[in-house]
């Protein structure tokens, strides 16, 4: 299951706060609850998206990485759980660079602050979603997820562990099939 929707409006704020962390915890508990093992079902895996910036901060966006934040937060601490072999359930964050979306589009001054200075930074770092997707699918190679961070950007994909996110080594998951550190 992947929690993706999410809006990026600093304008709407409490509505943003509603979609990007209420509604994706609502869709993480329910899922879950269907998914789990020790309650009838078969298990699964439960990848949530955060963003770079639920990675870092910054000054145009401070209530959307705050959601991206909590986000990050959240699934790191359900990573945790110790019952998670009896639940059969594995949680993983994918956290892109910037995508050339609809929501990247939508972008102006009142969604995200001094978007007039930043349109050329957007416009030389975003990449095509096929790379995301990409990761996506490099992520569900392999044998244990639990507990993983991928960042995907435009030139690079990395793997960390959630608990490294900040300066954990990284490693290639072609050569390695459970070695995020
Ligand atoms: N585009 C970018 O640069 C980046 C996007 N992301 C994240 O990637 C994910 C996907 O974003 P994009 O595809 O770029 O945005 P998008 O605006 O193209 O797509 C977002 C999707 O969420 C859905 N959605 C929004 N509010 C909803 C609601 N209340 N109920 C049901 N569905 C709702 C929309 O219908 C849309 O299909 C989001 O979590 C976003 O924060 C992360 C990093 C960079
Ligand atoms: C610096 C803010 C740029 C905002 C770009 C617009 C939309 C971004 C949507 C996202 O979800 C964020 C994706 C990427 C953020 C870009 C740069 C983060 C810098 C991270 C770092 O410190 O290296």
């Amino acid at each position: 299951m992947i929690n993706n929707a999410a809006i990026m409006n600093e304008a709407r704020w409490e509505l943003m706060i509603d979609i990007n962390v209420k509604s994706l915890i609502w869709g993480t508990e329910m899922a879950a609850s269907h998914m789990r093992k020790d309650k009838g079902g078969r298990g699964g895996r439960i990848i949530n998206i955060i963003s770079a910036l639920g990675l870092t901060t910054n000054f145009p966006s401070p209530i959307y990485s705050a959601t991206k934040h909590a986000v990050r937060a959240y699934t790191s601490s359900l990573a945790q759980e110790p019952t998670l072999p009896q639940q059969g359930i594995e949680y993983a964050l994918i956290a892109p660079d910037i995508v050339d979306t609809p929501l990247i589009r939508a972008l102006d001054n009142s969604r995200m602050h001094h978007h007039d200075q930043l349109k050329d930074f957007i416009r030389d770092k975003q990449m095509e979603p096929h790379i995301v997707a990409e990761g996506l699918l490099q992520l569900l190679h392999l044998d244990n997820i639990n507990g993983a961070v991928l960042s995907v950007e435009k030139e690079r994909k990395t793997f960390r562990h959630v608990e490294n996110v900040d300066d954990g080594p990284t490693f290639d998951p072609s050569k390695s099939a459970a070695g995020y550190v």
